[in-house]
């Protein structure tokens, strides 16, 4: 192990300081930037961990230092946009350090020599000028009043260890400790520093984790400014169950036991109608007979299971694979066949359980955001892909909720479909939560005039609290139209009630018969 000196100057000249990476765990947030007089981007760090107000280490580091934390990275440029070049939002505030300023506890600006306070672009050339337990206090503040170099790391001296850059505790007494970075000198030289380098290898490792996917390919476009979609955010392709939540085990689920894989005219799933993975699905209404009519009329359209079931997919023809108009057009949710099916993986009742096949692209919209299109021709009832995340319990995405606050984005959906009818409280549904973790359906707006529309998909008739959400088009949609759903997704026959205050988030989507709020 070795002490560092700066960013990418290491007392250890035999090992690449490129090799040499800040883990992200170890960044609490990246706080400033600067540009070197060598045109090198820097960024200051502050480190995680507990350490006291005026002992939190901070350190400049470049952008390959940095590479394994470009999150991090990101969160702070977007700010930094945001905020338009205010860059006052990490910015400790000086009248909180002032309360609790011991003697050594000053704003680092009383340390800079004046050239530096006044300079935009000052000479940060690689010198031994930081501020490190290496070098004592005061030798490192004659050393920035001869060369007007702002320190490399504050309150600590940096190590590095098998492969990370590490921040110790300093071990001198006598060093200078400082709180009330950045200071408003950084924060001006930040404001006019470019951030080009960092905004490139965001992008790039942005096109590299969308080429990783499997499946048919995702890409992103941003022809409006240089940001990138959240690298902080998983593809995964299948949500993932957090604590407290269950869903049937597969081993138990009921398959349908008629049918056959051998599925000619007679005998598949989607000739007879009668596949027991249909049983709660709608009924052929059409095609009862008179008899049939009277019994399930009589017992108020709830005696199901004994009649012939609408087909979710066109099993044939131009539109094969699309779900069909009836279920386009109504709120029954679409049983699939499942892995304990006799009738095998042809079956042509499973379509959204063998996932996306369309081609996608995130691209950056004028006024909501990143949306989502498809680089193909869709027909009207393809299926796009499922809507994915973090399943988690009621009680924990009301966690979520409070801890997001009004102003953010929403990513979770209930999972209310069966809820009611089965006798479950609403505090013992679950919610997916797709903001950090989920599909690229994650990235669709919405509208109120929308051209895809979301259904309940089950592969459990029994499961009434875990299911998939699917999103289908829902008339044809050319490519490279923005793919968008109504997520209220009314009856038209609910009242709509105007959203109280601050519950409620502007919709942006132009429809003429626009309600004006995303939700209620
Ligand atoms: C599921 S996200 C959609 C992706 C989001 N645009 C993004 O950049 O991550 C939902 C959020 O997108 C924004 N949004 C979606 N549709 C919108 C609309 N019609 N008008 C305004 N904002 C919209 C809102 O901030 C909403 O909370």
């Amino acid at each position: 192990m070795s002490a560092i000196e700066g960013p990418g100057v290491f007392e250890d000249r035999s090992s690449s300081p490129s090799r040499h990476k800040l883990r992200p765990t170890d960044i609490h947030s990246v706080v400033c930037n600067r540009v070197t007089a060598s045109g090198q981007e820097q960024y200051l760090v502050r480190w995680a961990g507990n350490w006291g107000s005026s002992r939190i280490p901070y350190s400049w580091h470049t952008i390959d230092e940095l590479s394994n934390s470009l999150c991090h990275l990101q969160s702070y440029l977007e700010n930094r946009q945001n905020e338009s070049g205010s860059l006052s939002l990490h910015h400790e505030s000086r009248s909180s350090s002032r309360k609790r300023r011991t003697p050594d506890d000053e704003p680092i600006s009383q340390y800079l020599a004046p050239a530096q306070q006044r300079s935009v672009h000052p000479d940060y050339s690689r010198s031994s000028s930081v501020m490190s337990a290496s070098s004592d206090s005061s030798r490192s503040l004659q050393s920035e009043s001869r060369g007007a170099i702002e320190p490399g790391v504050y309150n600590a001296v940096l190590q590095k260890k098998e492969g990370y850059i590490i921040a110790k505790a300093s071990p001198a007494t006598n060093v200078a400790h400082v709180s009330g970075l950045p200071t408003s000198t950084m924060l001006e030289h930040a404001a006019q520093a470019s951030t080009t380098a960092a905004e490139n290898r965001i992008r790039s490792e942005m096109t590299r984790k969308l080429k990783a996917l499997p499946g048919a390919p995702i890409t992103f476009v941003n022809t409006l400014d240089r940001t990138s979609p959240p690298l902080s955010f998983q593809f995964v392709t299948k949500s993932v169950l957090r604590e407290g939540v269950e869903m049937l085990d597969v081993e138990t689920i009921v398959g349908c036991k008629k049918c056959r894989p051998d599925m000619g005219a007679q005998k598949g799933c989607e000739y007879t109608k009668m596949c027991g993975c249909l049983e709660f699905a709608a009924v052929d209404e059409a095609r009862l007979t008179e008899e049939e009519r009277a019994i399930y009329e009589a017992s108020g359209k709830d005696n199901v299971s004994k009649f012939g079931k609408k087909f979710p997919y066109f099993s044939s023809g131009t539109r094969k694979g699309c779900l069909v108009p009836f279920y386009l057009e109504s709120r029954n949710a679409i049983y699939e066949c499942n892995q304990n099916c006799r009738c095998g993986p042809g079956c042509k009742n499973r379509n959204v359980q063998y996932g996306r096949k369309v081609e996608l692209q995130i691209f950056k919209t004028q006024n909501r955001g990143w949306g989502l299109r498809c680089s193909q021709d869709l027909r009207e009832g393809d299926f796009i892909d499922t809507y994915r995340g973090e399943i988690v319990t009621d009680a924990e995405a009301n966690i979520r909720e409070r801890e997001a606050g009004l102003g953010k984005p929403s990513y979770l959906y209930v999972l209310d479909k069966f809820g009611v009818d089965n006798g479950i409280a609403q505090e013992d549904l679950y919610v997916i939560d797709g903001e950090y973790l989920g599909g690229p359906t994650r990235f669709i707006n919405h509208s109120c005039e929308p051209n895809c529309r979301q259904y309940t998909v089950s592969y459990n008739k029994y499961d009434f609290r875990v299911y998939e959400i699917a999103l289908f088009a829902y008339r044809d949609i050319p490519a490279y139209e923005e793919l968008l759903f109504d997520y209220m997704d009314k009856d038209d026959d609910d009242p709509l009630t105007e959203p109280e205050g601050e519950h409620r988030a502007e919709c942006n989507c132009g429809a003429n018969n626009c309600r004006k709020w995303l939700w209620v």
